[in-house]
């Protein structure tokens, strides 16, 4: 039984050890037939050893790292991640379904002529056909697809943020760093950075850590003031649905569902969302779900733990109060 190698990609150039790179680690490491197949992260970036050390902690047990200190451009960082492919083929890569993890899986499997399922919910291993199996939901959730790719040895897959969960293993674990050069030559670069400018994403990070959570759906969209200061006294993060973003009801980076972020708060409490699919696959990580909502048969009131059928403007009234 020849040994397999795993690869995870971390898509950041400084923190490299993010929540979601140790879900997926852990996932890699589930993957693991016995002791001799091996789990790497794969790093480009600047050198961080409190990150090198965090995901040896969390189970890798090999980490190979392209040093890159002219800070991130994605042509920079697939060239370095194609260098190490062409150096040594891995047999499965799973990436985080970030915008970078996508479209450096979408570009690598493109050239590699790897086959790339998108947004799995789980990866398996066949012994049977000795091949990696990706799971993930299909034709408006109402299947689970398994797919194995055939025609190629190399298998990618994106995981999004929240399906598994991330575990320390030890302290203890001996480091097994290997560098990769690359440098790339003038005549190859096709991107000129002008200027950098640092995204605030701390409203980000809190809505995935939030413990509270209101979503409000385009039925609220004359009472957002409301919601808002509402939400405020009780300590809740406001986000919402894609109509909600369409209506500029609430940011873009706020959007919730299948094309937007994945939370898993302990209370979310739904004002004016109809519950289609999109959406409810984004909140389905929730403890308990409040849902409010004028019309009786609204969708969502099947996912819910509590519903109320009425105005979102009269559940809100009555706890500004
Ligand atoms: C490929 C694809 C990806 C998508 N990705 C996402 C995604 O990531 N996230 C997402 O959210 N959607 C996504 N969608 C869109 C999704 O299908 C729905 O269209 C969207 O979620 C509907 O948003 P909504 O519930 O706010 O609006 P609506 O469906 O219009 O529902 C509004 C609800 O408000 C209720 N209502 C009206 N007035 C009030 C009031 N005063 N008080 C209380 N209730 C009231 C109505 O009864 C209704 O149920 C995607 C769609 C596609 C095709």
């Amino acid at each position: 039984m020849r040994n397999k190698k795993i690869w995870i990609i971390s898509d950041q150039d400084k923190r490299y050890a993010t929540e979601h790179l140790l879900q997926i680690l852990h996932k890699g490491i589930e993957l693991r037939r016995n002791d001799k197949d091996e789990v790497s992260v794969i790093c480009v970036g600047m050198s961080r050893e409190d990150q090198f050390e965090k995901l040896f902690q969390y189970g890798a047990d090999r980490i190979i790292f392209c040093e890159q200190n002219e800070g991130y451009s994605i042509s920079l960082y697939v060239k370095c991640i194609e260098a190490m492919l062409q150096d040594k083929m891995p047999d499965v890569i799973l990436f985080p379904a970030s915008i970078t993890g996508r479209q450096t899986a979408a570009i690598l499997s493109v050239r590699f002529g790897a086959g790339l399922t998108a947004c799995c919910t789980d990866v398996q291993y066949d012994n049977e056909v000795d091949r990696y199996v990706f799971i993930r939901p299909a034709m408006s959730e109402s299947v689970l697809a398994k797919i194995t790719c055939i025609n190629k040895n190399l298998q990618m897959c994106t995981i999004k943020e929240n399906i598994f969960d991330s575990e320390f293993v030890t302290n203890g674990k001996s480091y097994n760093m290997e560098y990769f050069p690359y440098i790339e030559k003038k005549s190859e670069k096709n991107i000129e950075v002008l200027e950098r400018k640092a995204l605030n994403l701390k409203e980000r990070v809190d809505i995935k850590s939030a413990k509270i959570v209101f979503v409000v759906g385009r039925g609220m969209k004359n009472s957002m003031d409301l919601c808002k200061s509402v939400a405020r006294q009780y300590g809740a993060v406001v986000v919402g649905t894609k109509a909600a973003v369409e209506e500029k009801m609430i940011q873009e980076n706020h959007q919730i569902g299948q094309s937007g972020i994945s939370i898993s708060p302990d209370i979310c409490v739904a004002f004016g969302v109809s519950g289609a699919t999109q959406h409810m696959v984004g909140i389905k990580g929730a403890q308990l779900i409040i849902a409010v909502n004028t019309d009786k048969n609204a969708p969502i009131f099947q996912y819910s733990d509590y519903i109320i059928v009425d105005k979102g403007e009269n559940v809100l009234t009555e706890l500004a109060q």
